[in-house]
């Protein structure tokens, strides 16, 4: 390994551990994340994926070991003082408003991270620096013909972009990503790739994935999460080569992958 001892990452995992009860979930996680890399993390079902999620960005508070955001502690902050600091994670459509158009949802993304209040938004239509970027942020999601539909008239995919905007309105250089594409058909999720990759461009982007062919089309790396534990962190390439993460997880799926054409 190389000499990381002074560098500083976009996310450091040290030591993590978190128990529900008496199950320990999180089983001593370390994982450095170097800022602009794209990382899919990956592994079955309850292997404890969102519980990881749930502990970078705030939602839950590690039993032991430590969050850092490019270099500083984060572990036990809440997820807006952690979102002001520069990370931004994706909350699903549900928090999306469905009675604001999608330039008004942008717009509050956008006014959120200039420290704004919802409350205040009525009084605030001739922000010209905001309403700039949130022009910007519509074309940036592809939803430049949809400026003043409701988001609740949108179609599913259309609303997981605005989603996307939200998410990437405040301006955070850390995004975290949910399975981004679920529920989406094979096209859409094509394309819904490429818009990810786009709006990501020199930022930090975190995922959770299960599906493979979103994983090797997106991910610069791969974290490998089995019963609580990164089993692999590496390339697309080496992760799929990894006998051990053959044996405990992706067999199948990555002969699927690769089937895929990826
Ligand atoms: N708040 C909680 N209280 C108790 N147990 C929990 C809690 N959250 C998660 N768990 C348990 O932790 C384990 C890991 O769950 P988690 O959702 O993190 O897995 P995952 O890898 O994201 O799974 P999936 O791929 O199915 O979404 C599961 O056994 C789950 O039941």
């Amino acid at each position: 390994m190389s000499n990381v001892q002074n560098k500083t990452h976009a996310i450091e995992l040290k030591g993590l551990r978190k128990s529900f009860g008496k199950t320990e979930i999180i089983r001593g996680v370390d994982l450095a994340v170097e800022a602009g890399d794209r990382v899919a993390i990956i592994g079955p079902n309850g292997a404890g994926k969102s519980t990881l999620f749930n502990l970078i960005s705030g939602r839950l508070a590690p039993t032991s070991g430590e969050v850092l955001l490019n270099g500083k502690r984060i572990d036990g902050m809440r997820p807006f003082e952690i979102n002001r600091l520069g990370l931004s994670r994706s909350f699903q459509i549900t928090n999306i408003f469905p009675k604001l158009s999608v330039f008004e949802n942008l717009r509050c993304g956008v006014l959120w991270s200039l420290g704004y209040r919802y409350t205040f938004l009525r009084f605030l239509s001739n922000l010209d620096d905001a309403n700039e970027r949130t022009e910007e942020l519509i074309h940036q999601v592809g939803l430049g013909k949809k400026r003043d539909v409701l988001a609740v008239n949108l179609t599913y995919a259309e609303q997981r972009a605005l989603e996307i905007g939200v998410t990437i309105a405040g301006g955070a250089d850390v995004i975290l990503l949910d399975e981004p594409t679920a529920g989406m058909s094979k096209t859409e999720t094509q394309h819904f790739i490429s818009l990810i990759k786009q709006v990501t461009v020199g930022k930090t982007l975190l995922t959770v994935e299960h599906d493979m062919g979103v994983v090797f089309g997106l991910a610069d790396k791969i974290a490998v999460v089995v019963y609580g534990e990164v089993i692999a962190f590496d390339t697309p390439a080496a992760v799929r080569a990894n006998p051990r993460v053959q044996e405990a997880y992706l067999g199948s799926a990555v002969a699927d992958a690769q089937g895929a054409g990826h």
